[in-house]
């Protein structure tokens, strides 16, 4: 096999593996389906919206040629000669010294120039109903609880531009403007292809030497957080031909191939010489703490990405590497998880020079400061300590420790609002 240069940056193994993937086609999907994703087409509104001016609280039309220019001529009483409920239309004319009384969302009559709420307005006969007569103390505001005709669109405006990335509100924009489907960049499909003859399905309960395969489903579910389409396929063992046949396969129907475990120099580590096998290796190992031995290639036309078998490192390879890529592929600006600067509470001494990424919990103290503390158990092969942590902190490359109280970058992971500060 021939040797890779040299241990990269994780930048370099970023840029690396974003120029080797290109944004995925588009396709169309039911509005719904369109949340979270990226518009790839300028969408339009098919009219004005709201298509007439309605009234924004339930009270009186009321037309301002009726009320005086001096306070002093106050109140003014009125004839309530119709009622307008949401959904119907008041076709007639109001005359001097008449309103209408109208509810929220109900068209504003066309004589009209003003709402006023019920709240502020006396009944001086009758019920507030039609027939009633009703008096006013202050003058309303010229269209005052109005909302105009187009005021969240315009017939034929482009109202979501390619590239912006359509949240929920949004799709209640697009459906009020009668955009029912959208056009949006297809989702990557990724294939996890798990390397292990030590390893079962989580459904069995190991003999003796085997361990269930836990990386293909944290894997999986980091393609799904990313945004992908994620397909776990068969454990494969640590065979190299198994595995060539395996991913030569895969890259045939994926966008992405993902392999977790034998990626390092073991007598039985089959993914840098399967890439390189069926195509052509472009990365072997990372300067990065866990997570060093990490492999990316292309086999026929496909990014295959072979991840290290030890759990935290996995996961540090997908975040870190793959997540940017599948975000690039969809079309998304923002790559990375996002990054804060805290407190680091335990200073450290570095015998490794690699970048370390430390599994750690991020919180304010009670000045409000934002500080760091990694867990205590830094080991590789676990994934419960990266469950329990809300944050990476990142310990610097180079051999120079980290003291109590120094400002690190934490990264901010997958985690629901409740475990971020
Ligand atoms: N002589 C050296 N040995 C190792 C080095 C080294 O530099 N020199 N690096 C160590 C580090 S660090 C890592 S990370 C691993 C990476 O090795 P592999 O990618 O070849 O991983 P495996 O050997 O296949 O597995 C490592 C570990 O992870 C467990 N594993 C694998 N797949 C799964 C899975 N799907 N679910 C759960 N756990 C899995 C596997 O059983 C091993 O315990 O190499 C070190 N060795
Ligand atoms: O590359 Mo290893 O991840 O340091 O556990």
């Amino acid at each position: 096999m021939t040797e890779i240069p040299r241990m990269i940056s994780l930048e370099e193994a970023q840029e690396l593996v974003l120029s080797h993937t290109t944004r995925i086609p588009a396709e169309t999907v039911p509005l719904i389906e369109a949340s979270g994703r990226v518009a790839a087409e300028d969408i339009t509104s098919d009219m004005d919206v709201s298509p007439f001016a309605h009234a924004a609280m339930d009270g009186f039309a009321v037309r301002l040629a009726d009320f005086p220019s001096n306070e002093a001529d106050l109140p003014v009483e009125l004839d309530v000669i119709a009622e307008v409920p949401a959904g119907a239309t008041y076709e007639g004319s109001i005359e001097a010294g008449q309103c209408v009384r109208i509810m929220t969302g109900a068209a504003l009559p066309a004589d009209a120039d003003a709402v006023v709420k019920y709240e502020i307005v006396e009944n001086v006969t009758g019920d507030g109903k039609t027939g009633s007569r009703v008096r006013f103390a202050s003058v309303p505001a010229a269209r005052a609880n109005i909302r105009e005709a187009g005021e969240e669109a315009k017939e034929g405006e482009v109202i979501v531009r390619a590239g912006e990335i359509i949240n929920p509100a949004g799709i209640g924009f697009l459906a009020g403007c009668g955009a029912l489907e959208a056009s949006v960049y297809r989702r990557p499909r990724i294939a996890v292809i798990p390397i292990g003859s030590e390893l079962v399905e989580p459904s069995e309960k190991p003999g003796p030497g085997h361990i269930r395969n836990s990386n293909g489903y944290a894997m999986a579910a980091c393609a799904h957080a990313a945004g992908a389409a994620c397909d776990m396929l068969p454990i494969v063992p640590d065979d190299e031909d198994a595995l060539a046949q395996a991913v030569k396969e895969a890259c045939k129907t994926y966008d992405f191939v993902v392999t977790t475990g034998g990626a390092s120099n073991g007598d039985f580590d089959f993914i840098k010489p399967v890439v390189e096998r069926l195509g052509t290796l472009y990365m072997t190992t990372v300067n990065m703490r866990p997570g060093k031995a990490q492999t990316f290639g292309i086999v026929d036309g496909t990014p295959v990405f072979g991840l290290p078998g030890n759990p935290a490192a996995a996961y540090m390879g997908f975040s870190l590497i793959i997540r940017p890529a599948l975000r690039a592929m969809q079309g998304y600006s923002a790559l990375e998880h996002p990054h804060v600067q805290a407190r680091i509470t335990r200073g450290k001494k570095k015998k490794d020079p690699r970048r370390i990424f430390e599994r750690a919990t991020i919180a304010r103290n009670e000045d409000g400061v934002l500080e760091v503390t990694p867990a205590k158990n830094q080991s590789s092969g676990l994934f419960g300590v990266i469950q329990r942590s809300n944050c990476i902190a990142v310990i610097p490359e180079g051999l120079d420790p980290v003291n109590e109280g120094d400002l690190v970058e934490c990264i901010l992971l997958d985690v629901p609002e409740e475990a971020i500060v």
